[in-house]
């Protein structure tokens, strides 16, 4: 039987987003990642499903699935995609997700043109904590001990950031996803700074791979290059796929601003993908 999605994306990282608020589907880790294959199924970095809220300020819980089928507490860019289609269904400006990382507040700003919206979202808190991130023993999540010494938070999914002089060194980032340190693997990103408000970035995704934008990503290394002193609390981020505004404010949230933008709708039959 076949269903309706939505393939949005924000700067290029893109998403299958299914809505199951009113028939719940659980599709299993295999179908998410045939489905989410760009040879043999639709293809997407990450496959979004809302559900019914379980929190009663929330529009929809909302989970986030790597073309791996592993599950991710956060999902920056998807969260600002899913605000930007609450926000078309309600009416409403203001929306709150409900995630396993917690309640997301987003502010969706008059679209421009049509299918693309400029969207705020409340990442929340980082949590710097070795056992938050989480690392496999107690370290100064500051300064990791390995070869450029980067720094690690969670925004809800672990993201480790090196500051670098030369991007190229993120073709470290395959093996450092998998590194002993990371027992629930690692986002890695490697960071240049520009200026003490400017910063380019490249993201290696856990379950991912390379992608052409990184939300929760550039939310960690923009707070990350703050705690390490290389630049200020209000940061644009530009990463392949265009720029991101993240600003760390006053009440410890971070704040990210950037696009939204609805690709096509279609429908797809599940069961013609392995179960
Ligand atoms: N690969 C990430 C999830 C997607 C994050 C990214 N697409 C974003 O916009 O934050 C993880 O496993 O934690």
């Amino acid at each position: 039987m076949s269903i309706h999605f939505r393939k949005m994306h924000g700067l290029g990282n893109d998403f299958i987003v299914v809505d199951e608020r009113k028939t719940p589907r659980d599709f299993s880790p295999t179908r998410i990642a045939a489905l989410a294959d760009r040879r043999r199924g639709i293809g997407c970095d990450q496959f979004v499903t809302l559900t019914p809220a379980l929190n009663a300020n929330a529009q929809a819980f909302v989970r986030f699935f790597n073309p791996d089928g592993s599950e991710a507490g956060a999902c920056g860019n998807a969260s600002r995609c899913v605000a930007s289609l609450l926000a078309t269904e309600t009416g409403q400006s203001d929306l709150t997700l409900q995630t396993r990382a917690g309640l997301l507040t987003a502010r969706v700003l008059p679209a421009k043109e049509e299918g693309r919206a400029t969207v705020t979202v409340d990442m929340g808190r980082p949590r710097t904590g070795w056992q938050d991130v989480p690392l496999a023993e107690e370290l100064d999540t500051l300064r990791l001990p390995l070869d450029g010494e980067p720094a690690a938070l969670s925004m809800g999914n672990p993201h480790v950031t090196f500051f670098v002089d030369d991007l190229a060194e993120a073709e470290r980032g395959p093996a450092l996803e998998m590194h002993p340190l990371f027992p629930d693997r690692a986002n890695i990103g490697f960071a240049r700074i520009d200026a003490s408000d400017h910063m380019r970035l490249r993201v290696w995704e856990r379950g991912a791979g390379f992608t052409l934008a990184c939300g929760s990503g550039a939310c960690a290394a923009a707070v990350n290059a703050v705690r390490r002193g290389l630049a200020g609390r209000r940061m644009t981020v530009e990463v392949d796929g265009g720029e991101m505004l993240i600003a760390w404010d006053d009440n410890d949230h971070v704040q990210m601003t950037g696009p939204a933008q609805l690709a096509f709708e279609g429908t797809v039959d599940p069961e013609a993908y392995p179960k």
